[in-house]
């Protein structure tokens, strides 16, 4: 895969010029896209104005089931109202009616507190408990007792409610530290129900793929746009389905999608103009995949803007990664990080060669936002953000100077280092920078000190990815990956390291769980970025690096997410 490769760049090279004496660089063979020119072109499709008038003809529809009569404590009516937000939400129209479900949620929770009325009805209770968790509401978990016997066993009766126990399992991943009825829970059903999955004499195969589904990936854990691609075809099949509902659905997700082609069309443009695969050879092309990355963190139409923004930074982000992973020296890396602390043009001429482009193009895309920004008085946006690149790149240096020396740091080290260049707190920053009012001078502040969300999420990130990535790494001379670190300080062997970092990617869950409760830090729609960056990576790095290396699966959903439209 990789080699390192002594090259001669004398200064008749035109692109890769950097100094007239022989350079022994370490580059990685990275494949190039697998996607080619595929999402360059977008053609706007002749019905969408029809699409989107019927569209909002449904969604007002719909809307009026989802309003609470506050007036009433009709329990019934609120039972039905609770299952109807959680097919709102898998079918991932639920961003059109967030006033709705937050005032119906918030009733219930004024109404109840920690009483649900439906409370002998294990899925029901369930499906509670979990949507009111996920909104930030702190309902008792305690309500789950009434379902042990007195030594906290679950009891014969909930073995037998296979629908109960799916829903249980779906809520217990709401679970915080501390929490042992969620921890009993989730250990009941996922044992009951991954004997089910096993069983040759369940002949359901349609309950089998549920229940693998939900043993693969929770809901909790679920991006909503894929989520909405799998629980549509599902719903449709059900035989008490909501038609409005079902067809609103499945146009919003086209809808959706035509503006997804054509923000991943422009950026291709932007992309094939830098010409990298000329000027920049190292670096990796992953534009389809890093938009898919992207798309994980928003994906509603008021957020185009900052998904062009944040797709332009974030490979900015990758071309550094490669730079200072893979292919730059340690003198050229110390000039180039001691230009970005200086963010200044009058620093070009500093830079070899190849690094200029970078380095244009990392004043040019916040120059471009700050155009943007400084009308509306958000000028402070960037600065925050740019102080981040700023510690990311010295953190970059801390590591090429690691990996030149062969150090193997202190796992407390590796992870204060790496906490910053896995670029999550960076890239939460940057998901602020066109945010709307919401967004204040503290909301900087608050992610520049990474607090334990986006510490969390960070650390997410940082275990899978080196969970899935450290032996292609460790074959090049890559910084020491976390699992070698770990190895290393505490005498266990890689098995080990990968089950106790399993351990500690559900132990940042819980933490998300905690954070994400009334009353939050910061107001509770900011809180998405770290949550679905966190997601994410339960996609990308569950079976391997299917950033670097889409697999089959990996393909087949980026092409149902861009390409391939819902026949409606
Ligand atoms: C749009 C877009 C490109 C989104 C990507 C999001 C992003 C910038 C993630 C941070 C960097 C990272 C973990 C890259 C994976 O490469 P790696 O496994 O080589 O990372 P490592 O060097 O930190 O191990």
């Amino acid at each position: 895969m990789s080699s390192p490769v002594l090259c001669s760049y004398s200064s008749s090279d035109t692109d890769l010029n950097i100094c007239k004496e022989t350079v022994i660089r370490s580059t990685v063979n990275f494949h190039r896209s697998i996607w080619g020119d595929r999402f360059l072109t977008y053609n706007e499709r002749e019905d969408l104005a029809w699409e989107e008038q019927q569209a909002k003809e449904l969604r007002e529809e719909v809307r009026k089931q989802l309003v609470v009569n506050t007036a009433s404590n009709e329990q019934m009516q609120h039972v039905k109202l609770i299952q109807l937000i959680d097919v709102v939400q898998r079918l991932g129209v639920a961003y059109h009616f967030e006033e709705e479900i937050e005032e119906t949620l918030n009733h219930m929770f004024v109404t109840y507190g920690d009483h649900w009325i439906d409370d002998s009805n294990l899925q029901s209770t369930s499906v509670w408990f979990r949507l009111l968790r996920q909104q930030g509401f702190n309902v008792s978990s305690g309500i789950f007792k009434k379902y042990m016997d007195s030594k906290g066993n679950f009891m014969e009766s909930v073995r037998k409610d296979v629908q109960g126990m799916l829903s249980l399992y779906e809520a217990a991943y709401m679970r915080v530290e501390g929490e042992e009825v969620l921890d009993e829970a989730l250990s009941f059903t996922t044992f009951q129900l991954e004997n089910i999955a096993n069983d040759h004499l369940c002949k359901d195969a349609s309950l089998k793929i549920q229940i693998e589904e939900a043993l693969e990936q929770p809901l909790r854990k679920r991006l909503p746009r894929l989520e909405a691609l799998r629980y549509i075809p599902i719903y449709q099949k059900e035989a008490s389905h909501n038609e409005a509902l079902l067809k609103f659905s499945m146009l919003d997700f086209n809808l959706l999608q035509s503006l997804h082609k054509k923000e991943l069309s422009q950026i291709s443009k932007w992309w094939k103009n830098l010409d990298l695969q000329n000027k920049l050879p190292y670096v990796r092309d992953r534009l389809v995949e890093g938009y898919f990355w992207i798309l994980a963190v928003y994906f509603e139409p008021q957020y185009s803007d900052a998904r062009i923004f944040l797709m332009k930074t974030c490979n900015l982000v990758i071309i550094l990664d490669d730079t200072y992973d893979n292919y730059g020296t340690y003198e050229e890396l110390e000039i180039f990080t001691q230009a970005v602390q200086r963010w200044s043009a009058s620093c070009i001429d500093t830079l070899p060669e190849y690094m200029k482009i970078i380095y244009q193009e990392l004043l040019d895309v916040y120059k471009e936002a700050e155009e943007v920004l400084e009308p509306k008085g958000k000028a402070y946006h960037s600065y925050y953000t740019k102080e981040m690149v700023k510690e990311y790149t010295r953190n970059l240096l801390i590591e090429a100077k690691w990996a030149k020396e062969g150090y193997i740091p202190t796992v407390e080290e590796h992870m204060s280092v790496t906490m910053v260049t896995c670029a999550y707190g960076m890239i939460i920053a940057k998901c602020y920078v066109h945010g709307d009012d919401l967004v204040t001078e503290d909301t900087f502040k608050w992610v520049s000190t990474y607090p334990p969300l986006v510490k969390a999420s960070c650390l997410i990130l940082r275990l899978m990815d080196d969970i899935a990535t450290h032996e292609e790494e460790q074959e090049r001379n890559h910084v020491a990956s976390s699992i070698e670190c770990y190895m290393k300080q505490y005498g266990v062997s890689e098995e080990q390291t990968r089950e106790i970092f399993s351990i500690q990617v559900e132990d940042s869950w819980k933490v998300i769980n905690q954070e994400s409760l009334r009353p939050t830090d910061i107001p509770r729609p900011l809180l998405m970025p770290p949550i679905n960056l966190a997601r994410v990576c339960d996609v990308l790095y569950k079976h391997g690096d299917d950033y670097n290396h889409a697999g089959k699966e990996m393909i087949h959903i980026i092409e149902s997410l861009l390409a391939n439209s819902m026949s409606v």
